[in-house]
């Protein structure tokens, strides 16, 4: 079952990945970028694999696989995910590495992108194996990664745990403490505040602001939440704190709808207590279909990639849409809705609230000052805030959707630095 999520997942970015990078190809002609600088961002600056022994517990020695690839670093050190998949390749990793150096970019983080992993079905592994597994790969690499170089993170199918042992092994190595060579961790061992909903918390900050830019004021709309997991509950969670009305929530089990608004609180004890957010007292029990169908004014898919597409695209009456899963809607249907007027915030800018927070616990481990919860949440507000304001700003100024505009910003950006370095 956990396998199952995690295939998706692991497919949810392939399609953002695909995605982004037909965007990308348009981007070239409309920028009329030089074949100097296509051939500069079409390349990783190194992406390697490494092949190492891991004593299993039956006592015989297996040959494992790992990647990582260091996309661009003109703007900082490279950053980015460790996965563990069965079906991991390196081609994969330097697009989902690509991404990450435009997403770092776009909220102005110092960082470059990243992207690595060890190809191993996590579920057929001990925990023991999967330490060893860890730290063999990590003796690999280490050369090549340090906090002013690379720095790791969770991703599919990896955790706090496994970054921890990330960087007890590269502190032996090193043989001096080193918490800023990998973000993710648990609050107690180097961790950040807030890490365990930024994603969705930057994602209501993106979304405010849009609202602000519309004039719309946040009674007249209420929300629907595709997808309860850890994503969507916490932005449904936020967004019911701030005093939005949230008229329906989903999961993979199915939905639920009250005009008059959900207790998101007892929404969440009710899924805690039940598995799923279905049959919860005072509401009404609908389809996952059905949800996304809701005259709701802001839905938030939040689940899986593809949801809303040619098929029911016409069936959508929200006004706006925040991309917090990856690629929740197809290029054809994200065209059709801009037509429409609804504005579209892309997923590359409303989930990258992660990826900020990762930076401050960067920062923190340097300096070795601990930020307060508060300190965190303004300063996340701030970066989300001001990447909006320059995506919307080129949004107006070309006409063109948020997701031209956020790419094109971030290349510009990368372009800028690469030219500043002498590379162009
Ligand atoms: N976790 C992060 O920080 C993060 C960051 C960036 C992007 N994302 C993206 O956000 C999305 C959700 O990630 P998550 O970490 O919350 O995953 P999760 O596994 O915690 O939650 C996924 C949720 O989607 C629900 N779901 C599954 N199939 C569904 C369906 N057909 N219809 C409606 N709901 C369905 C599941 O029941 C679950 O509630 C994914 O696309 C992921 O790639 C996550």
């Amino acid at each position: 079952m956990i396998h199952n999520k995690i295939e998706r997942i692991h497919s949810d970015s392939a399609i953002t990945c695909k995605l982004c990078m037909q965007e990308m190809e348009t981007l070239y002609e409309h920028l009329a970028m030089s074949r100097e600088e296509i051939d500069l961002l079409d390349v990783p600056k190194r992406s390697f694999t490494v092949h190492f022994p891991v004593r299993m517990d039956s006592g015989k020695v297996k040959m494992f696989i790992g990647h990582r690839v260091q996309y661009n670093d003109a703007r900082g050190p490279t950053k980015g995910g460790i996965r563990y998949h069965p079906e991991l390749t390196v081609e994969y990793l330097q697009d989902l590495a690509f991404l990450m150096s435009i997403k770092c970019a776009l909220v102005d983080i110092p960082f470059g992108g990243a992207k690595g992993g060890i190809v191993a079905n996590t579920k057929e592994l001990s925990r023991g194996e999967l330490e060893r597994v860890t730290r063999a790969y990590i003796r690999e690499i280490a050369d090549y990664i340090g906090p002013f170089k690379d720095i790791p993170a969770p991703d599919v199918y990896t955790d706090g745990q496994i970054m921890i042992w990330i960087l007890d092994e590269f502190e032996k190595i090193r043989r001096e403490h080193t918490p800023s060579i990998v973000t993710g961790k648990p609050v107690e061992l180097g961790g950040s505040h807030v890490r365990k909903y930024s994603t969705s918390l930057g994602g209501v900050f993106i979304l405010e602001e849009a609202l602000k830019k519309l004039e719309i004021d946040k009674s007249e709309l209420c929300v629907a939440v595709q997808g309860f997991g850890k994503v969507g509950s916490n932005a449904a969670r936020i967004l019911y704190e701030k005093g939005f009305t949230i008229c329906a929530v989903s999961d993979s089990a199915g939905g639920i709808f009250n005009e008059d608004g959900l207790n998101i609180t007892e929404v969440i004890d009710h899924k805690t207590r039940t598995g799923s957010v279905i049959d919860f007292p005072e509401s009404q029990n609908i389809t996952n279909e059905q949800i996304l169908a809701l005259d709701c004014g802001i839905l938030i898919p939040a689940a899986l990639s593809n949801q809303i597409k040619r098929e029911n695209v016409n069936d959508v009456r929200a006004k706006v849409i925040l991309e917090l899963a990856n690629a929740p809607i197809t290029m054809e249907a994200s065209r059709m809705l801009i037509d429409r007027d609804v504005l579209l915030i892309p997923d590359i800018l409303a989930n990258a609230g992660g990826v900020v927070v990762s930076y401050f616990e960067w920062i923190q481990n340097l300096s070795q000052d601990y930020w307060e919860e508060e300190k965190v949440l303004e300063r996340l507000r701030e970066k989300m805030k001001t990447a909006f304001e320059k995506v919307y700003t080129i949004c107006l100024e070309q006409n063109c959707s948020m997701r031209r505009a956020a790419l094109q910003f971030s290349v510009e950006r990368i372009l800028y630095a690469e030219r500043l370095r002498g590379n162009l």
